[in-house]
């Protein structure tokens, strides 16, 4: 149940369909028990009496109380459904805020496809649960209760009779629930592993195709269908086991209460009447109590899928503006580390040690480094997609922790390794970050980010749709798409993550030339392997294993014979011996 206390401002809002579902469905069980009354009074009062004249009232009012309860079935199964309805779409939209609050950290372990499910098919169980289960385990009670009472009334001693198997029942089904409960939290993972398995293999088609992998990724599908296979048929296993050993134990009951009630009315004990409505009453009991097996089924999946969406929303976000964070509109841009270590959540290697630098507004910085040298680490920190371990990032004199979040995020433009394109326009993807930004402006960073001329070439310019990821797009189009969309922020500070890899030298120089009026008043930060990138930042910072190596201008650094100096003469020799060839 903690569980569902734990979820309670989900659903709790929301109690007045509640009631008037569980009203409504206390009408439905009201006539449904008195039916057996009907019939005891028209076969001992009416039948058996010979009046005849009282049968066309009986079956009149039979007729209204069917009409009444029909309407209040529909009530019930109405705002049943409502209740549940509106609870998860509250939990869905917690659930997506959530996610989207949610550090880098989180998504660096997350599997997409687990997410989803949790999303949508665990969503979907505590709605059931919500709108059927619940009400359903209620009509059970309801059932069971007034049917007892009914039993007891009309003849106590054949209600014990037939009460003698409940205990058995009881027992068998707490041990189907102790079964039931774990064997349904394995379904969900194990769908969970296979949605994920789906969705990694769709987003990673190209390697799988170029790599020739497709029998193996077939292997492996196979192994996760295979696991879900396992895990229902098992669930059905205990299904199959349980569910008809209620059954039986219901029925024991039945035969019971044949022999004993025929006894007692061959005896002149009992009246056929009620022999014939304790028939009704009885199926009415073992009806619900063969349903509980399904009850608690809505019960033990709702619980599990429920355990599986607290541990998203109790997922801790580390990283989120403090109270009376600084909000600023823009910022000047500079940036300082002060003896920066960073060593990302989950222990390892520093990847950052003890960086110190300082970038005053409109300064260049370039990083250059092996990969794995920390270059995209540094600049993370900036953003605070992460934070350091040790010592203080500062801008504008303040430690990045001490701004309003979103407010840090909006003055800094950031175009990553790998630029993730939406599934949209071109003109709505560069202009993302900013959507209310004039199409002069959009265009203006497109030419900046030497995309305009490409964008004019499709037949749909600017309106292109784009696929998913971009497709589409070369790699070099989808970059410089994602450096125009950082531009059109308006950034005080501009980190470019290998942003010009995947163009030619001749189209990233143009990049670098349109850029520089832009960079002028802006600090950026240029991480690349190429030091053709980097050459001409006011500063470098050679990064090797998380330090500092070396620091300086590209004359400085070349007149210094360190690791700058072998660099530029491996990727020199390179080019000479392309010319010479
Ligand atoms: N999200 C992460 N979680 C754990 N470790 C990480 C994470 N990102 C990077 N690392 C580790 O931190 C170190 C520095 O990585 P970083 O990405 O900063 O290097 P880089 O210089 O940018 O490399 P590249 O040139 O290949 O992009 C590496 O050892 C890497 O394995």
């Amino acid at each position: 149940m903690d569980i569902f206390k734990r979820l309670k401002a989900f659903y709790w809002p929301y109690k007045t369909y509640f009631f008037v579902s569980i009203g409504t469905l206390l009408l439905v069980t009201g006539v449904t028990v008195i039916y057996p009354l009907i019939l005891k009074v028209t076969i001992d009062g009416v039948i058996g009496e010979g009046r005849v004249e009282w049968v066309p009232w009986i079956a009149a009012g039979f007729l209204l109380l069917m009409m009444l309860k029909a309407a209040a079935a529909f009530f019930h199964q109405y705002y049943g459904d409502l209740f549940g309805i509106r609870s998860v779409y509250e939990l869905r939209n917690t659930l997506y805020q959530k996610l989207e609050v949610l550090p880098f950290r989180f998504y660096d372990n997350a599997k997409t496809g687990d997410l989803m499910s949790r999303l949508t098919a665990d969503v979907e169980a505590f709605r059931s649960f919500l709108s059927f289960g619940c009400a359903q385990f209620l009509n059970f009670l309801l059932l069971v209760t007034f049917g007892l009472g009914i039993m007891v009334w009309l003849n106590p001693s054949l209600a014990m009779v037939t009460l003698l198997a409940m205990p058995f029942l009881a027992v068998t089904v707490y041990r189907f629930d102790r079964k039931v409960h774990p064997a349904f939290l394995g379904i969900r993972r194990s769908f969970a592993a296979l949605t994920t398995k789906v969705q990694e293999n769709i987003s990673g088609m190209n390697t799988v195709k170029a790599l020739a992998r497709e029998d193996f990724e077939i292997g492996r599908f196979d192994g996760k269908n295979e696991d879900y296979k396992r895990t229902n048929v098992e669930t059905g296993h205990i299904w199959g086991t349980y569910f008809p050993l209620m059954e039986l134990v219901g029925n024991i009951s039945v035969v019971a209460l044949l022999a004993y009630g025929g006894w007692l009315v061959v005896e002149g004990e009992l009246l056929l009447g009620e022999l014939v409505a304790f028939f009704s009453l009885i199926w009415y009991i073992i009806g619900p109590l063969m349903f509980l097996g399904f009850t608690l089924n809505t019960y033990s999946q709702s619980k599990a899928a429920g355990e599986r969406l607290l541990e998203v929303l109790d997922e801790p976000v580390e990283i989120s503006s403090r109270p009376g964070a600084i909000q600023v509109d823009r910022l000047a841009g500079h940036v300082r580390f002060e003896r920066v270590s960073h060593r990302y959540p989950g222990g390892g290697e520093y990847a950052l040690k003890k960086v110190s630098f300082d970038a005053p507004p409109g300064k260049v910085i370039g990083l250059i480094g092996a990969t794995g040298a920390g270059k995209s680490s540094l600049t993370q920190l900036i953003s605070r997609f992460y934070e350091a371990t040790e010592g203080d990032v500062l801008i504008d004199g303040e430690p990045v922790e001490a701004y309003d979040l979103c407010s840090l995020r909006k003055n800094i433009g950031v175009v990553f390794q790998e630029s993730f394109l939406f599934s949209s326009t071109i003109k709505d993807n560069i202009a993302y970050g900013n959507p209310d930004v004039s199409m002069e402006a959009i265009r203006q960073a497109a030419r900046r980010a030497q995309a305009h001329e490409f964008i004019e070439r499709f037949p749909h310019g600017y309106n292109t749709m784009l696929g998913e990821r971009g497709m589409g797009l070369s790699g070099g189009q989808k970059q410089r798409l994602a450096i125009a969309r950082a531009l059109v922020i308006n950034p005080s500070i501009l980190v470019l993550d290998d942003a010009t890899s995947a163009v030619d030298m001749e189209t990233e120089q143009k990049i670098q030339a349109a850029m520089r009026e832009v960079m002028r008043g802006r600090t950026t930060f240029i991480i690349a392997h190429r030091i053709s990138s980097v050459q001409e930042a006011d500063e470098i910072l050679v990064l090797e294993q998380g330090r500092v190596a070396e620091r300086g201008t590209h004359a400085e650094l070349l007149r210094s014979g360190g690791v700058y100096q072998r660099i530029y003469e491996i990727q020199f020799q390179d080019r000479k011996a392309v010319l010479s060839s």
